[in-house]
């Protein structure tokens, strides 16, 4: 379903790796958690699969398409098999929650009786039934992620891409969007999510493929969050954190 093949991705020619001679399976139906650091490569990997850009060296196939030769114009055909959600929710801020969701049904020419079905079941989906009168302003965090979320899955995408969805979310609204994308992930879909939240991918237990400097150091089934050698790492940084509060007292 997703296959990386010694991809490297340099964005400068010469420049160091954001991803480096990284190989991955992920396969249909999977749920994987992709972990590391800032500036690990986990948006790299992500925008390598939607083609937003391609790798400096290795292939890529994505629902049985080999994205190094693809030329621009198969480009949309890939991005149909693609639903993807951001940190930030990127809401049409002058459309209701039903014209935000409505609207990918209309790029891509769906008859109106079909938006009028897919859109409320989707928002059933994602739990925002009562709510598609709302504009973006009128929601929380939570539930706008929840409209973005609804917005990538209208179209019923195989693969579902999700980077930091909820970096911008507290700790309990971030569980609640994880188990929103564990329901889309049981009627079938493939789910990708990247994040930096050891919390969520402790509690959730899926697969876990860490980057770290551009490398893939590790791929676990129910993986917990961090090697021991980097949540010592944490807990270090933890305690030298504790000991600045104190001298500043
Ligand atoms: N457009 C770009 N041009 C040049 N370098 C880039 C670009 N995008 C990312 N990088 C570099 O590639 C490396 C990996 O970045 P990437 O955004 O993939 O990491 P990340 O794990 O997603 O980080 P974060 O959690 O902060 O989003 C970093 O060193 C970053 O500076």
């Amino acid at each position: 379903m997703i296959r990386l093949e010694h991809v490297t991705k340099r964005y400068a020619a010469g420049g160091s790796a954001a991803l480096d001679d990284v190989s991955c399976e992920i396969d249909r139906g999977e749920f994987v958690f992709v972990v590391g650091s800032s500036g690990s490569g986990k948006s790299t990997m992500m925008r390598l699969v939607t083609r937003e850009i391609t790798p400096t060296a290795g292939s890529i196939l994505v629902a049985g398409r080999d994205l190094v030769p693809m030329t621009e114009r198969k480009v949309p055909l890939l991005r149909r098999e693609i639903g993807v959600v951001f940190q930030d929710f990127r809401l049409l801020e002058g459309k209701t929650v039903y014209q935000n969701v409505a609207f990918v049904l209309r790029v891509l020419g769906e008859k109106r009786h079909r938006i009028k079905q897919l859109v409320p079941e989707t928002l059933e989906l994602v739990g925002l039934d009562g709510m598609a009168g709302r504009l973006p302003h009128e929601l929380s965090g939570g539930e706008q992620q929840r409209v973005a979320i609804a917005r990538a899955v209208v179209k019923k995408p195989p693969i579902l891409l999700a980077d930091e969805p909820t970096g911008n979310l507290d700790p309990e609204t971030s569980a609640e969007i994880v188990t929103v994308l564990d329901r889309i992930h049981k009627t079938g879909t493939t789910v990708v999510m990247a994040t930096h939240d050891q919390g969520i991918v402790d509690v959730f237990k899926k697969r876990v493929l860490e980057l770290r400097s551009g490398e893939l150091v590790r791929d676990e089934a129910e993986g917990t969050y961090a090697a021991d050698e980097t949540r010592e790492r944490e807990r270090a940084a933890q305690r030298a954190a504790e000991a600045l509060l104190r001298d500043e007292d």
